[in-house]
């Protein structure tokens, strides 16, 4: 017979898909509404205990290897800082990163410490225990679709499995995951909306609103788009930094712009709630409403020439498009209404 090894807990794996924004991104992060959906390109985590006390992290898209013994990482109480107040005390283990794979292990350290600090507190005799995590993901990173949101609620996901924390009913369980993928969102973003871990989380095509969280909206889900990634570089956190200082500056000016996004999401969402799904799928002001929310964004600052010209070139075509998430480059989506 094969020798067997035990281990203190069974390896596991999680998945979470990506997202794309057809109406409403950067307003949503001033309390506008935005209408998102999950996409099928996932993000995959391996979780593997080990019975020593050292964490090996592999995250090859974002070139991050890397072993770090437990008792390295300092545990944080509950107190309610922003994440990023943490930062400092983490800077020794990530000296010398990139700026993706430094954000993305500064989420990894985040959530480690304040969910260990959690577990100790309600079960003071658990020992710690090492493991290995290995991600890959099917996103392209940095480019619009959400591949931060989706390894946040992958990493959220597992830690919380691991530290014994995931109880309760599976609709409570799911929220906790979106909580916790949240807070690996502000490391990496700095103050995010919370679209995009509640569409990784959740799944499905919604209505969001900072504070009043989803209506579903099933009718979008029945829509066909062509994703076109410009390959341009981009940075979430920058983009938004952007808009919040454009804001700042010119309130009366930045402000009618977020109203006017705003009201694009309420016109789609009723849309969506009297036009049967067959009449929807070629609709004329769905095409409407991407060129007008293309053109709010790129007054906003947040386009780029390359995502303006897929936008051209789809025009030329009879077809709409708009850039999706964080602008500045990354994907634009390209309406391909029925029977087109
Ligand atoms: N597969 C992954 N593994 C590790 N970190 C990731 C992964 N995907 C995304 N990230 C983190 O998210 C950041 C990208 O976030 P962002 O600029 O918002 O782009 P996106 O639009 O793809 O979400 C990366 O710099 C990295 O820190
Ligand atoms: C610009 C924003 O609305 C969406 C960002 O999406 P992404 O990170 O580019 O996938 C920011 C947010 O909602 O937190």
């Amino acid at each position: 017979m094969a020798p067997s090894v035990t281990l203190s807990a069974p390896a596991f794996a999680v998945s979470a898909p990506g997202k794309v924004i057809l109406f409403g991104e950067h307003a949503v992060v001033y309390g506008k509404r935005a209408v998102a959906a999950s996409v099928d390109l996932r993000t995959y985590l391996f979780f593997e205990p080990n019975t020593g006390d050292q964490i090996h992290l592999s995250l090859p898209d974002v070139n991050v290897t890397l072993m770090i013994p437990c008792c390295d990482i300092p545990l944080f109480d509950e107190c309610a800082n922003h994440p990023n107040f943490y930062e400092t005390h983490f800077s020794a283990l990530v000296a010398d990163q990139g700026l993706q794979a430094r954000a993305a292990i500064l989420a990894f350290l985040y959530l480690y410490s304040k969910l260990a600090f959690r577990s100790r507190r309600l079960n003071p005799g658990m020992p710690t225990r090492g493991f290995t995590i290995r991600t890959r993901s099917f996103l392209p990173v940095g480019a619009g679709l959400g591949s931060s949101a989706s390894f946040s609620t992958c990493l959220a996901a597992a830690l919380l499995k691991h530290f014994d924390l995931l109880t309760g009913p599976a609709a409570a369980r799911q929220d906790l995951v979106n909580e916790w993928a949240f807070r690996a969102e502000q490391v990496i973003h700095g103050h995010p909306s919370g679209v995009d871990n509640c569409i990784t989380t959740y799944g499905g095509a919604k209505l969001y609103r900072k504070g009043e969280g989803t209506h579903d909206l099933a009718g979008f889900g029945g829509l066909r788009f062509v994703l076109v990634d410009t390959c341009v570089p981009k940075n979430t956190k920058q983009m938004v930094a952007g808009v919040a200082a454009f804001r700042e500056r010119y309130p009366s000016v930045v402000n009618p712009l977020l109203d006017a996004v705003d009201g694009i999401a309420e016109t789609f969402q009723a849309l969506v709630a009297t036009t049967p799904a067959a009449q929807l799928a070629n609709h004329p002001d769905v095409a409407r409403l991407i060129g007008l929310n293309h053109v709010l964004l790129s007054l906003l600052g947040v386009s780029h020439t390359a995502l303006d010209t897929i936008r051209d070139v789809a025009r030329r075509h009879g077809l709409a498009a708009k850039m999706t998430g964080g602008g500045g480059g990354g994907c634009a989506l390209v309406w391909i209404p029925q029977g087109k």
